[in-house]
């Protein structure tokens, strides 16, 4: 197996310190990349700037990979049946590179796809160069078929909820339950704190109120055109728990829904209490319900194989690759389907290490052993991407950095 490592020609860009002795070699960070042509033996590279576009040639060595890298993105792409592709994993480590990267390619292979972003703190904006903030269907220029991109606000769409459930300055549910006398039941349900899970939201909530919101988008027909939708998600601490978190809403709202009902019928002096203030309350009740509704269809969503596949996303370091370890397992438990792993932002291969990368490189391979070694992650696919040295941003770099990463 062959792959192929960049070397810049132009000796004007190579820096002045050691590492000008590495293959891996610099290009001019300033410059947006307008076009990556990669080809056997040869690549070039358009760059522009503010004054006139400029043209830099660069070799391409053929060395030898340190492993089979194919994604099997044949099978990814094969269908026209919709799927899901959620990629998450620990902070920093090319989520959303990886997940941009994969959208373009779908783009470009036929495939209408909408690519999401439920991380509060979202990155796909300065990944496509283009502003998709607002929290709606943004369309990215630049693939051949469809590619949509959509930055959920989650502070948003929990305010959204939270205001029906909070008419003229209440605090909820618990206040709609204590303005009952019947505050006491809700301490009695020692487990039901949903008045405070919208006053004081736990970590994950967010999260599963922004894809709650994208599954609002789904239902809609105007969507139904989307066959490949990929998630950019939060770092793995928010994952995890948004895994256990539909379970525990829809075990909550289920409570809070049941019990009104029951005492809805059971006396007529708080049967008036709702019917003098039904419409809010109402309205209240019914975005509960649609709520867990929704909950559901995440989890359903989670965990069906036929259509979803959650790709884990690491680097090749100690802590990466633990925390990865625990993420395969945390999903294992909870029976999501995971088949692959990227190990991302790996030393290409060179002739001439400086100093410097040539540790970078031993403490890579120690965490590649590593993965060879875990239990949870061995049986994985493994897909290796290199370390590349321009900053990959806007399409022609994530096409770029698709086509090395889903083969
Ligand atoms: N293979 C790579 N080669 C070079 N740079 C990379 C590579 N993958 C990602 N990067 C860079 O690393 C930085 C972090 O990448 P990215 O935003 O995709 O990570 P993330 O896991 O989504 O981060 P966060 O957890 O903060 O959302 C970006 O500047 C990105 O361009």
């Amino acid at each position: 197996m062959a792959t192929h490592s960049v070397v810049s020609t132009s000796t004007s860009y190579l820096p002045t310190n050691s590492m000008a002795n590495c293959a891996f070699s610099r290009a001019p960070r300033s410059f947006t990349p307008l076009a990556f042509r990669l080809a056997k033996g040869f690549c070039s590279i358009t760059f522009s700037t503010s004054r006139k576009p400029l043209r830099r040639s660069f070799q391409v060595r053929s060395v030898a990979a340190p492993a089979e890298a194919v994604s099997g993105f044949d099978d990814m792409v094969s269908g026209t049946q919709r799927k899901y592709y959620m990629l998450g994993g620990k902070g920093g480590v090319g989520k959303t590179s990886c997940a941009a990267s994969l959208a373009v390619k779908f783009a470009n292979n036929g495939h209408p796809t909408l690519v999401v972003s439920t991380d509060p703190a979202h990155s796909l904006s300065d990944s496509f160069a283009q502003d998709l903030t607002g929290g709606t269907l943004v369309p990215v220029e630049g693939p051949e078929y469809p590619l949509f991109a959509l930055e959920i606000n989650p502070e948003k769409a929990r305010e959204e909820f939270r205001n029906a459930t909070q008419k003229n300055g209440g605090t909820g549910v618990k206040d709609f339950m204590d303005g009952m006398g019947l505050g006491m039941i809700v301490e009695q349900l020692g487990e039901l704190k949903l008045g405070e899970l919208l006053d004081t939201p736990p970590p994950g909530l967010d999260e599963a109120i922004a894809i709650s919101k994208v599954m609002q988008f789904l239902e809609s027909q105007e969507y139904s055109m989307f066959t490949r939708i990929v998630f950019d998600t939060a770092p793995t601490g928010h994952t995890l728990r948004l895994l256990s978190l539909p379970d525990f809403l829809d075990a909550s709202i289920g409570k809070i829904l049941k019990l009104r009902q029951k005492i809805a019928s059971a006396t007529s002096a708080i049967k008036s209490v709702f019917g003098q203030e039904g419409s809010s309350q109402q309205d209240a009740a019914d975005k509960l319900e649609k709520l867990r509704e929704r909950m559901i269809k995440v989890r359903e969503l989670f965990r069906d194989t036929d259509s979803t596949e959650f790709v884990i996303v690491t680097i090749p370091t100690v802590m990466a690759v633990s925390e990865s370890s625990r993420l395969s397992a945390s999903l294992k438990k909870e029976n999501v389907p995971v088949k692959r792993l990227i190990v991302n932002q790996i030393l290409p291969p060179s002739a001439s290490d400086c100093k410097f990368c040539a540790m970078k490189r031993k403490d890579q391979k120690r965490a590649l052993d590593m993965i060879q070694n875990d239990l949870e992650l061995s049986s994985l696919l493994m897909i290796q991407a290199p370390l590349v040295d321009v900053e990959i941003r806007g399409v022609p770099a994530l096409q770029f950095l698709g086509d090395i990463v889903w083969k």
